[in-house]
């Protein structure tokens, strides 16, 4: 390729000789124009990336490129009543203020792309430069089997989302088009899509080269021809109603050959997939959006208690989430080591979620455990409803992995540039995810508790409560085994055996699980409120317990069960029919209100146990800080 340089220093006459390339062309075309491209550089062409800027010898000045405001491309060329850029005849200026601005800048783009409309081709040389319909590499350009890449991803929906406004806005155009006589045959809907690609992957905002005015979409010849690199060091320096100049701050450091780069700012993959049709290999901002809203009724209830206050946002949040409008900005779960610093909370296990999904959960994990947010102080939450707003939390970020499952070993090629960047994108999108839930999940095993005596709250399944009931009351252990054993066929030959059974057995549509803790609750109440043994520290542990979830759930006056159908599993019912009873009672709704699945590993299978949350009696209700000591 000729060095620009001397294209730059010929006569700019377009339509000349068909020998000259478009881009020198487009080069000369520029610099006649008003212009400056360095002399130091070249424009190239490859398949992949497209025209590039590429250092032909090292650089001279941190210049590389300045466009005239009087060379850019926007709705503005067809408003004759401003002065800021030249005019262009069209029939589109019957437009103006009646299609939103960037639509009409799409239109211009087509006029001068097909030649037509009678508008004078002003940026011919620039327009032919432009990459074709067929190179497009948005999810707008998707076939069927390029959107398979993007299964499970926010990009799926979005794609859907964009493409039904997109149709929107060509609908209107059109039927204005039509009201004004304009021929809209011209305007198909792949070109105007061509048109809109062409401004989300090129187009700068308008604001510093036109202060004066709201912000639309403006292009830049030649300077918007620069790829982006995340790493490249760029100044942007623009000079209102004048030009725009793009400096390369580390000039000294570009060798001859490398490609010049631009760096269109931080971005992440979905935003650069989606507007430009690229994605950055392990993006160093790279997140993770995610949208969640409590449930009308409950998010209005909330309101109602002022949970929206800042005082009632707990864990050292920030709270300026609360003045922001949930459905404007998406928020994002960012991994471990972000750039941007990851959110506030004196919980580690929750930095990496974002001030209002925390909130949120928070929230719902006061409802679901019926505590009122009068009683709870934001700065020492009780531990059960730390663990509650966690397991929510966990449980929201582990569905939304499951649809989103960690990348297969893949092979390196891909039948197109699409499916390439779909898949850069869409691996990053579940890394990040499924690392999120690992370090939930972290702490929720590093709460599991299996043997020993409890010295700090844990999580116990039914084995260990039937284990400690064992060793406390061997005959009541005993008769409630043997009714498991016939009511459910479980096997009690091992602990082990147990748990592998309990975890995949249902009755009535639920884990039998549950079943087994109302009675192990209720043989723990009525067991531990009438022994004088003298207390072991394991029995100890288990006796605060209940005498704690006996303070939260008091004893109901009535009873909801008939103490006969416990007859196979409670010994000497008959003898404390009332106690057992109200006793069970208690129980029902002491599991209803608490007990939680949590995944665990039994016997080599990932199984879902439900488990209930130990705590140690009532001194232990503090704020949650022991959740994360020595973890
Ligand atoms: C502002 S234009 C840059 C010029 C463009 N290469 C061309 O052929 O006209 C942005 C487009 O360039 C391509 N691009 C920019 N940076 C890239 C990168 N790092 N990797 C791959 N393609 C890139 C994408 O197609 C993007 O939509």
């Amino acid at each position: 390729m000729p060095s620009l340089n001397q294209h730059s220093q010929e006569s700019a006459q377009i339509g000349d000789s068909v020998d000259v390339s478009p881009v020198a062309r487009l080069i000369r075309w520029f610099t006649a124009n008003g212009g400056e491209l360095s002399a130091d550089v070249e424009i190239g062409f490859d398949a992949s990336s497209g025209y590039h800027c590429r250092a032909t010898r090292n650089l001279s000045s941190p210049v590389v490129a300045k466009c005239p405001l009087s060379l850019t491309l926007s709705h503005l060329n067809l408003d004759h009543t401003q002065s800021l850029v030249p005019h262009v005849e069209s029939p589109l200026a019957k437009c103006i203020g009646r299609i939103p601005n960037n639509v009409l800048t799409y239109l211009l783009l087509v006029e001068q792309r097909l030649r037509t409309g009678g508008s004078v081709l002003k940026w011919q040389p620039y327009v032919a430069c432009l990459p074709e319909p067929s190179a497009m590499t948005t999810p707008l350009w998707f076939g069927p089997e390029d959107m398979q890449c993007l299964a499970g991803t926010n990009l799926a929906r979005e794609t859907a989302v964009k493409l039904d406004r997109l149709t929107e806005e060509w609908n209107q155009a059109n039927e204005v088009m039509e009201s004004l006589d304009i021929n809209t045959n011209v305007f198909s809907f792949d070109w105007f899509r061509w048109a809109a690609t062409i401004i989300s992957s090129r187009a700068f905002i308008s604001t510093h080269i036109i202060p004066d005015k709201d912000t639309f979409p403006i292009l830049f010849p030649v300077v918007d021809i620069l790829n982006h690199s995340p790493t490249a060091k760029v100044e942007w320096d623009f000079h209102p109603f004048q030009d725009f100049t793009l400096k390369i701050l580390n000039h000294g450091d570009v060798r001859p050959g490398d490609e010049v780069y631009n760096n269109y700012a931080p971005k992440q993959n979905d935003e650069l997939l989606l507007g430009y049709g690229f994605c950055v290999a392990d993006n160093p901002v790279e997140q993770f959006a995610i949208k969640m809203r409590l449930p009308p009724q409950i998010e209005e209830a909330a309101r109602s208690m002022k949970m929206f206050e800042p005082v009632n946002v707990p864990f050292g949040m920030d709270t300026s989430f609360l003045a922001v409008d949930p459905n404007e900005e998406p928020e994002y779960l960012r991994p471990k080591g972000h750039p941007f610093g990851r959110y506030e909370n004196r919980l580690p296990f929750f930095r990496a979620i974002p001030p209002r999904i925390v909130h949120m959960f928070f929230i719902q994990a006061l409802m679901n455990l019926q505590i009122p947010p009068g009683n709870i102080q934001a700065d020492s939450v009780p531990s059960r409803v730390v663990l509650e707003t966690l397991l929510l939390t966990y449980e929201a970020i582990d569905n939304r992995s499951q649809t989103l499952p960690l990348a297969p070993k893949r092979q390196a090629s891909f039948s197109n540039d699409k499916q390439k960047y779909a898949t850069i994108y869409r691996d990053g999108q579940a890394k990040i995810l499924h690392s999120i839930r690992a370090e939930l999940k972290a702490v929720l095993d590093a709460l599991r508790f299996h043997d020993g005596v409890p010295t700090r709250p844990v999580i116990i399944s039914s084995t260990e409560a039937l284990t400690r009931l064992s060793s406390d009351f061997p005959s009541r252990a005993e008769h409630l085994q043997s009714g498991l054993a016939s009511q459910y066929g479980l096997d009690f030959s091992t602990w082990a055996r147990y748990s592998a059974e309990i975890a995949t057995l249902e009755t009535g549509q639920q884990p039998a699980e549950l079943s087994v803790w109302k009675l192990v609750l209720c043989l723990f109440l009525i067991s531990y409120e009438h022994t004088e043994a003298a207390a072991s520290p394991g029995r100890q542990a288990y006796s605060d317990w209940i005498e704690y979830l006996v303070e939260q759930t008091p004893l109901p006056t009535t009873a909801t069960v008939d103490a006969e159908a416990l007859e196979g599993f409670i010994r000497g019912w008959e003898q404390n029919r009332d106690q057992v009873e109200r006793a069970y009672t208690w129980a029902d709704e002491v599991v209803d209100k608490y007990a939680f699945p949590v995944v665990e590993e039994v016997e080599g299978e990932e199984v879902q146990r439900i488990c209930m949350y130990l705590q140690l009696g009532p001194g232990d209700a503090g704020n949650g800080d022991w959740m994360f000591k020595g973890l």
